[in-house]
């Protein structure tokens, strides 16, 4: 006869097997084995399933599911997989149950590893998996820690089936034991059938020798003693078995006396001892060792396949469990007296073993992330890190953050993985599109409003975070049919307002006013304006039906848009900072009033968001991955983030831009990131810099990739996300969103907080104040002035200028160029309408010191960039060399209610700003452009700079 039959039939020992896989269970395999080996169980692990969906691709017809439901997490993915395999396997086994009347023909699932140290989430998810497998013979797999243990008294007293796992020392059998007793007594207290409750306690034994044999090899080398020697040598291979031993001793005391025969009387069963880690370990031992050794009745032995085949081959059945039982805790004596401790080896066995199935997890969460990605193809934006001499530090991260769980930290919302302040209150952003998709029912009222009444044009008065990413919308979507064309205001430069203005009709125009503070001045005085002009065209009480307000609730802003009759006020979540809020009203009522496809919108993210889920470690999961990258980069001085992006999504890098800089740009560290700077050969970069390059896929024409390829091959460290459509932006929010998060906790500040910007919006003020006091801004003494130009800065920059004794102004600006050394950038700060001519100008310009100096040029306009890339240039690296560009206003414009114009509130603007570098000790000169004409100014500005440059 088989041996394998032989062990119930003659010992009454079920031998379970410790393997599942789909093709063996549905193509007829488990079936066999349980006809022809009398297989009376299945257990499973996360490290066995690693092996099956890792390991192969019978999987892949199922994950194209993935592809229907891109928003399904990948837990969720894996689980849908388990669970079909469990219920598979079950219903295979469903005649042994039956005809066990309930002993055996158990299938195990396991809980996930990652809540070995959590009581609560063990049971919840112990409780959804048998509802979702929903099979009787269901056992759910928790493990005997500290946390596992009242867990499975709970579970127990649920009535839910049991599988006691990485269990190795004594004393937490007896613990185990006990939980199962006072689980059973509970359920029976409430009235519950304890006849239909089974349960295994699984003791581990291989590894157990494992672990004391290398004990012992060192205990062996240290002694001198050939006696000693041997009389060590003489233990190994043995205390693994004289453990199982004494369990089952005692096993049978725990379920032999009053306390459980109550039980029994009452239908319940003993709970078996069931050895696992079976299989063996060390060649030098038999390969049926742990099955051979351990037979005795109302046990349970899961069995890896090969030990399996072994012991079906040549395996020998006899009563061993019982024998020498007396002997076995000699063993057990002879170990302590050689100064190993057991206890403390089981010990570590248990972390160890929780830690080998986060890691099996871990694979398995990685592998079924890569197939769905995979799986999605198109639908997931693609992203290739090529990092030259970073790799190998990005690797280690990404290790360690595996290891550490750092992922599942982040989305738990640990501000450990930050700087421990108060990062928890700022992640609001993690869940925002799962929130607002079941919330989008305001915004499509509002979206049919617009339609219905026919605005032909929808402006954003906002700045930074309120209106950079409704910008990416405006510009990457482009207007919709039927829908209002919509566009930004951000800035206070009063031809840059006008401009705006008449390329509107005012009165088939929708405003959304969008601060979520409520007090920022920008947002508060272009609302002050417009409201002002539409009163004056519609009359003051249809004004108000012109104006939308998002605002966080309770906001000054709120109060002002309820007080002005306001059309609608939509709210911002309080725990999202406005960098991170696209995706929440912020971005969504503008994508509304354009008239997008909100579910479409969100769905894009959620497809992304799933994708950098807490599920997916480190080496699959897109947005974790780059923020390690972009860590690395800041931490190895690589830290000019370069984006780079297709013509039709260009606008993505000025979101981007203030989310990198403003997150990560404090305390002297941090990124800066260089947007709209045009791509150049490899010899015109230092090496400080990281490219990004943000492409539509299977566009043929893409001159970027030729540079790209350049850059990689000059050692650059390049990463390359590719969307199939222009919409797919959106998931563009997502991964930067989690790169900056990451990114900011491996250059360590905190990334939620903007301490320097509030430092320029206070010096503003103060000259805001001023003006309104004194009726104008302090007066200033140039440093230098010629026709049309006069030069500012403060006595420090002034005196380090003078050392170069210029007399004009190419001497001057040579003087402030000749300053910048390698690893520096160069920032030019321009106070004026944002306009192509003004833009054109200042780009060239900003080439030309770039690759006269080989270094990282940007360019900003105030007071845009104060809320944006501001931050960096302030509280980030000491390394920008600053040019603010100011002009005297051709045609000033007042505000309602305010003596000062918006020539006075952006002039006050860069002073404010020039006095907060000043404060910080940068390198900084102010030219200002007198006469009007900024054109001839910015020429002549051109022209000097590129005399300086030599
Ligand atoms: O279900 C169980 C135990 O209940 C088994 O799957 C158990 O996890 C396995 O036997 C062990 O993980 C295998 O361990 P090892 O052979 O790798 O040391
Ligand atoms: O980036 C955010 C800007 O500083 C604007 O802030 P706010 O939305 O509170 O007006």
């Amino acid at each position: 006869m088989n041996p394998l039959k032989r062990l119930f039939a003659d010992q009454g020992q079920a031998i379970w097997l410790d393997f599942v896989a789909r093709g063996f269970v549905r193509d007829g395999g488990l079936a066999r084995m349980a006809a022809d080996d009398d297989i009376r169980g299945v257990t499973s692990n996360p490290a066995i399933f690693e092996k099956a969906i890792a390991g192969s691709d019978e999987y892949d017809d199922a994950l194209t599911e993935a592809q229907h439901a891109p928003g399904r997490t990948v837990m969720e993915l894996f689980e849908g997989l388990a669970i079909e395999d469990i219920r598979d396997a079950a219903d295979v086994l469903r005649p042994v149950f039956d005809e066990t009347h309930g002993d055996d023909g158990y299938v195990s699932l396991e809980v996930s590893p990652y809540l070995a140290d959590d009581t609560e989430g063990t049971v919840a998810e112990a409780r959804r998996l048998w509802k979702e497998v929903a099979r009787e013979n269901l056992m759910v797999k928790v493990p005997a820690t500290d946390a596992g243990i009242p867990a499975i008294r709970t579970l127990i007293g649920d009535g839910i089936n049991i599988n006691v796992t990485l269990l190795f020392s004594q004393a937490a059998y007896e613990a185990v034991a006990n939980a199962y007793l006072d689980g059973l007594e509970a359920l029976a207290k409430a009235g519950g059938d304890v006849s239909k409750v089974a349960s295994v306690a699984s003791f581990f034994v291989s590894r157990i020798d494992s672990a004391v044999d290398k004990a012992l090899d060192r205990k062996i080398a240290e002694a001198n003693d050939p006696d000693e020697k041997a009389a060590l040598a003489a233990l190994q291979g043995k205390v693994a078995i004289a453990n199982a031993k004494l369990a089952y001793r005692r096993s049978k005391t725990l379920f032999g006396d009053g306390r459980f025969a109550a039980l029994e009387a009452k239908g319940a069963r003993a709970q078996r001892l069931l050895w696992a880690s079976t299989g063996t370990k060390n060649k030098a031992y038999p390969d049926t060792l742990y099955v051979e050794e351990l037979i005795g009745p109302n046990t349970v032995n899961t069995v890896p396949p090969a030990t399996l085949d072994a012991f079906r081959d040549h395996g020998k059945v006899r009563a061993s469990l019982e024998e020498n039982v007396d002997e076995a805790a000699a063993t057990l004596d002879r170990l302590a007296r050689a100064g190993i401790d057991l206890d403390a080896i089981t010990k570590t066995l248990v972390e160890e073993g929780v830690d080998l199935f986060k890691d099996a997890a871990d694979k398995l969460l990685g592998a079924v992330a890569t197939r769905r990605a995979g799986v999605l193809g198109p639908l997931l934006n693609r992203q290739e890190l090529a990092l030259g001499s970073l790799a190998g530090e990005v690797e280690a991260l990404a290790e360690t953050w595996r290891a550490g769980g750092t992922i599942r930290r982040l989305w738990a919302k640990d501000a450990s993985v930050w700087t421990g302040a108060d990062e928890a209150k700022w992640l609001g952003w993690l869940d925002i599109v799962v929130r607002e998709q079941a919330n989008l029912a305001a915004y499509k009222a509002l979206a049919e409003e617009v339609r219905r009444e026919g605005f032909t044009d929808a402006l954003v008065l906002g700045m930074g975070g309120s209106s950079l990413g409704p910008e990416v919308l405006a510009e990457t979507f482009g207007r919709q049919e039927g829908m209002p064309r919509l566009r930004i205001v951000d800035s206070t430069d009063p031809a840059q307002i006008l401009r705006t203005e008449q390329s509107v009709e005012l009165s088939k125009t929708l405003f959304i006013v969008a601060s979520k503070s409520g007090s920022t001045l920008e947002p508060n005085v272009f609302r002050d304006y417009f409201l002002g002009r539409l009163k004056e065209i519609v009359g003051p009480d249809k004004a108000g039906r012109h104006f939308v307000a998002v605002t966080d609730p309770g906001s000054a802003m709120e109060k002002a848009a309820k007080a002005d009759g306001f059309r609608g006020i939509f709210y911002g979540e309080p725990a999202i900072g406005g960098r991170f809020s696209v995706l929440s009203a912020f971005g969504l009522v503008p994508a509304a009033v354009m008239g997008l496809d909100l579910d479409a919108l969100l769905g894009t993210a959620e497809t992304m968001m799933r994708a950098c889920g807490p599920d997916v470690p480190p080496e699959a999961n897109p947005g974790i991955r780059l923020g390690l990258a972009l860590g690395a980069a800041a931490k190895a001085g690589r830290d000019k983030v370069t984006l780079v992006a297709d013509e039709e999504i260009r606008d993505f890098g000025a979101w981007a831009e203030q989310l990198i800089a403003e997150s990560t740009g404090k305390n002297g560290l941090g990124l800066i990131p260089v947007d709209g700077e045009p791509l150049g050969p490899p010899e015109v970069y230092g090496g400080d810099r990281i490219f990004v390059h943000l492409q539509l896929e299977g566009r043929e024409d893409d001159a970027h990739d030729e540079a790209f390829a350049a850059l990689e091959a000059a050692g650059h460290p390049v990463v390359r996300l590719g969307l199939a459509l222009p919409s797919d932006l959106v998931q563009e929010f997502v991964r930067f969103e989690f790169a900056t998060a990451v990114a900011g906790a491996v250059i360590g500040i905190n990334p939620f907080d903007q301490p320097d910007v509030e430092a320029s919006k206070i010096k503003t003020r103060e000259l805001t104040d001023a003006y309104d006091r004194d009726g104008a801004l302090p007066v200033e003494t140039p440093i230098w002035s010629g026709p049309g130009i006069e030069l500012y800065t403060d006595p420090r920059n002034a005196d380090a200028l003078a050392k170069a004794g210029a007399t004009d102004l190419a001497g001057w600006l040579k003087a402030h160029l000749d300053r910048v050394g390698e690893g520096d950038y160069v920032a030019l700060l321009a106070y004026l309408d944002r306009d192509e001519h003004n833009l054109d100008r200042l780009s060239a310009t900003r080439l030309a010191i770039r690759d006269a100096k080989r270094v990282a040029t940007c360019l900003g306009f105030g007071p845009r960039f104060l809320h944006s890339t501001g931050q960096a240039y302030k509280g980030g690296p000491d390394s920008g060399v600053f040019l603010q560009i100011t002009a005297e206003p051709a045609k000033d414009l007042a505000i309602p209610g305010r003596k000062a114009t918006f020539g006075t509130v952006e002039a006050a603007q860069a002073r404010g700003d020039f006095g907060v570098l000043s404060d910080r000790g940068r390198r900084a000169l102010r030219v200002h452009l007198k006469g009007g004409d900024v054109a001839v100014g910015l020429a002549r500005l051109g022209e000097s700079v590129r005399r300086a440059l030599g």
